[in-house]
């Protein structure tokens, strides 16, 4: 082939296309936002739609019409339930945006959109800064190695302080910030912006709702510290770049370098996420959103950059379910980032999980709108109809045989063990194989991870004929939210919902009644406690029984150990070693499932059995026995032991931070004293305010934001999450199960 027409193959339109269909769009940017509830994330997103020509009036939180909180509970509550996907057009590029949750409750909708994301945009309070869900959303981020910038938002406000933020960053997330911007106020308190790179002044105009503004040179007065800043920044740039070092080498010092090789620079240090651009501005008052979204442009990455990790599906299609939503014309909706090949309209798709089904329409997301489409190229995201069966934090993939060599493929590369999918995490050298073989374990997972819920309930339909209703709701949501917890218990007959918190279990409640019009009655809501041994203890178990004229034995001795990683194994020392040889793999497995079967309900209130383990000495199956039966026998044996020997409750603990004036906290400290806190830290938070920084067990923080504000006389604010769950003395453990059997 002649050089003339290699080059024009290239520049064909076609061949474009088809090098985007297998690897990403570059003119293509999908981000997530993130942020500590209230910090304007939903308020932010509905300028970019505005700007973006998508909407053609602007949303506002307070009024209940945003695009993105698009369900009923959402628009009702003022705050973000489903992360939700929204496609826009800027400078020529599409950015797909995914707006997520703030409230704790929903840390699981977060988890599963960083999968689909190649960047994030990472909102603070500029009244606030870096606060505890920040620190939260920040890690995640992290995880996932996602290059980040940060808009301070809110800085109209005049008890906003940027170089407090860029502090806050610096500290408490160890990060490295350069600041693109910097905020300038006049009398009458209206924001100017001032760009470091370019050393210009930008001035939003707000009879247009700041869809136009001024660039104007810097006044006399801000000239000096501007030049400064850039100075600053070049020289931070080029310690961690190269190639910018050298032209500031070469050019022998900061005069000469171009915006152009500065951005280049920014751009390199933000993939290898090595620095942190932030921004400012006030969505709400109109400024500085579109610099946002140019620096979304300009510094993260597109889809072909990032995902290596799904090169290893070669041509094949590889997407990631991040969201399941219900509408009401189209049914359930399953939203795909498709990372390698494309989804075409039709196509039969596989998970990781075995299951397999046909996508009848593809749509794009616009939030509550969509628009069909008949395929998706590789680095998208689409809207996919007809999926009955895929859960949220699916893998797909076109075929199983693309799936197997694909994890083949990555072993290798990450020179990863080979058996099966599951990779152990110690096995890596340094933090990135670390964070590799997390990351593999996740993709391939055959379940979602689900973290451990705090709260949970029963659930009854209004009369027994709704109960199928129920359930199928109740599956559907569970299949939009792995987070929330469904399960039946045996002993009562009820159906019993586990969850992230008060808020969630009284989300789903609402949602039943709204969107399936189920009159569902929650009961009251309990304290998820889980339960563990003291001592390792051991006993025997044997039983015979006739069913159905057929003699059915087993004899079995297990053994309980204290043990937090494994949850079977084999005693094969001495003489059980010969005795347990016999038995095979299959049977094997049945023995380990009903042992553990019996860990889900402890003996006390009914918790889950943690940090123990069950080891098998010894077992005898008499001729023709059934595999239930085993089951039912380890199951028994199990729960005599547990019964026997006893277990302790552990507790969930929430993690605190309340900022509140400094002359309030020793009320505060003397009402979390009783309510058996630890306090960690108490530190100043700006002038008048102080942070506390507490850990406390739930079952003491019933209805604790109401008290706090009773105390502080409303002027305290306050987060609060679940970090584990620890040991309870005798007497509160006495309490808990008086209050679990409805006595107290
Ligand atoms: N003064 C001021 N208020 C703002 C600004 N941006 C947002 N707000 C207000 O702050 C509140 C929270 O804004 P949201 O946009 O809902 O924040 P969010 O981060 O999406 O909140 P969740 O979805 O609940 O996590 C609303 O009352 C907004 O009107 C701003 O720039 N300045």
């Amino acid at each position: 082939m002649t050089l003339v027409r290699s080059l024009s193959l290239l520049r064909s339109k076609n061949f474009q296309t088809r090098l985007q269909r297998f690897y990403g769009n570059v003119k293509l940017r999908n981000i997530g936002i993130l942020a500590h509830i209230d910090a304007g994330k939903t308020t932010t997103t509905e300028r970019m739609l505005f700007y973006a020509g998508k909407t053609r009036t602007m949303g506002e939180v307070h009024r209940g019409n945003t695009v993105t909180d698009y369900l009923t509970q959402e628009r009702e509550r003022g705050i973000t339930i489903c992360s939700s996907a929204v496609a826009f057009n800027w400078r020529d590029h599409k950015i797909n945006l995914l707006d997520t949750p703030g409230h704790i409750d929903f840390t699981m909708e977060v988890e599963q959109s960083l999968h689909a994301v190649d960047g994030v945009v990472v909102v603070l309070d500029g009244t606030a800064g870096v606060e505890a869900q920040t620190i939260t959303v920040w890690s995640q981020a992290e995880k996932h190695r996602l290059p980040k910038l940060v808009f301070v938002n809110k800085m109209d406000r005049p008890d906003a302080d940027f170089a407090a933020c860029v502090s806050d960053l610096l500290q408490k997330l160890n990060t490295k910030p350069i600041c693109l911007q910097i905020p300038v106020k006049d009398s009458d308190g209206n924001l100017t912006i001032l760009d470091v790179i370019s050393q210009q002044a930008i001035i939003w105009n707000n009879a247009s709702l700041g869809r136009e503004y001024k660039i104007l040179p810097p006044l006399e007065a801000h000239l000096k510290d501007l030049q400064e800043k850039r100075y600053i920044l070049i020289d931070e740039l080029s310690g961690i770049d190269d190639e910018l070092a050298q032209v500031v080498i070469n050019s022998e010092g900061f005069e000469q370098v171009s915006n152009e090789l500065i951005q280049q620079a920014l751009r390199r240090a933000v993939a290898q996420r090595k620095v942190v651009p932030v921004l400012l501005g006030s969505a709400y008052k109109n400024v500085g959103v579109q610099r946002v979204m140019d620096a979304v442009i300009d510094y993260l990455p597109a889809p072909n950059e990032r995902n290596q990790l799904y090169d290893c599906f070669g041509e094949d299609f590889v997407g990631k379910v991040f969201k399941i939503v219900h509408d009401k014309q189209r049914g359930a909706l399953t939203l795909v980032r498709v990372f390698r090949g494309e989804l075409k309209k039709g196509s039969r798709l596989i998970t990781t999980r075995n299951t397999s089904e046909v996508v009848n329409k593809l749509y794009e997301p616009l939030a509550d709108e969509y628009r069909e489409i008949s395929s998706v190229p590789g680095g998208d995201v689409a809207i996919c109809a007809g999926l009955k069966h895929t859960v949220t934090g699916d893998l797909l993939t076109s075929t199983a045989s693309a799936l197997k060599g694909a994890q083949k493929r990555l072993q290798k590369i990450l020179k990863l063990p080979e058996s099966g999918a599951k990779v152990e995490e110690h096995s890596s050298k340094d933090g990135d194989t670390d964070a590799d073989a997390t990351l593999v374990n996740e993709i391939f997972a055959t379940e979602p991870q689900i973290p451990d819920a705090v709260y949970f309930c029963s659930i009854e339909p209004p009369s027994l004929s709704t109960q199928n209703a129920m359930e199928a709701a109740l599956k559907q949501l569970q299949r939009e939210d792995p987070s929330l917890r469904v399960n039946y218990d045996s002993v009562t007959g009820q159906t019993v919902l586990g969850g992230m918190g008060e808020l969630h279990m009284d989300i789903v409640k609402s949602r039943i009644l709204t969107e399936y019009k189920i009159e569902v009655d929650l009961g009251p809501l309990q304290i998820a406690y889980k339960e563990t041994i003291e001592e390792p203890a051991m006993d025997s178990f044997q039983v015979e029984k006739e069913i159905a004229g057929s003699k059915q034995s087993v004899s079995i001795t297990l053994e309980l150990l204290r043990e937090h990683k494994e949850p079977f194994s084999l005693d094969k020392s001495g003489e059980n070693a010969a005795n347990l040889n016999t038995v095979r793999p299959r049977m094997l497995h049945v023995i380990r499932k009903g042992a553990l079967s019996a860990l889900d309900r402890g003996p006390r209130v009914g918790g889950q059995v943690v940090d123990t383990q069950v080891r098998l000495h010894n077992i005898t199956i008499g001729r023709g026995t059934a595999d239930s039966f085993v089951m039912a026998a380890a199951a028994q044996c199990v729960q005599k032991i547990l019964t026997t020997a006893g277990t302790r409750l552990l507790e969930p603990i929430m993690a605190l931070e309340i900022v509140a004036p400094s002359e309030r906290i020793s009320a505060i400290i003397a009402d979390l004293s009783r309510r058996r806190a630890t306090i960690n830290e108490v530190r100043p938070k700006s002038e008048q305010n102080k942070l506390i920084c507490v850990n406390a067990p739930l079952a003491e923080l019933s209805g604790y934001s109401s008290v706090l504000r009773t105390i502080t006389s409303g002027t305290a604010s306050m987060t609060m999450q679940p970090c584990g769950f620890s040991n309870m003395n005798s007497n509160d453990e006495v309490r808990a199960i008086q209050r679990a059997q409805g006595f107290e």
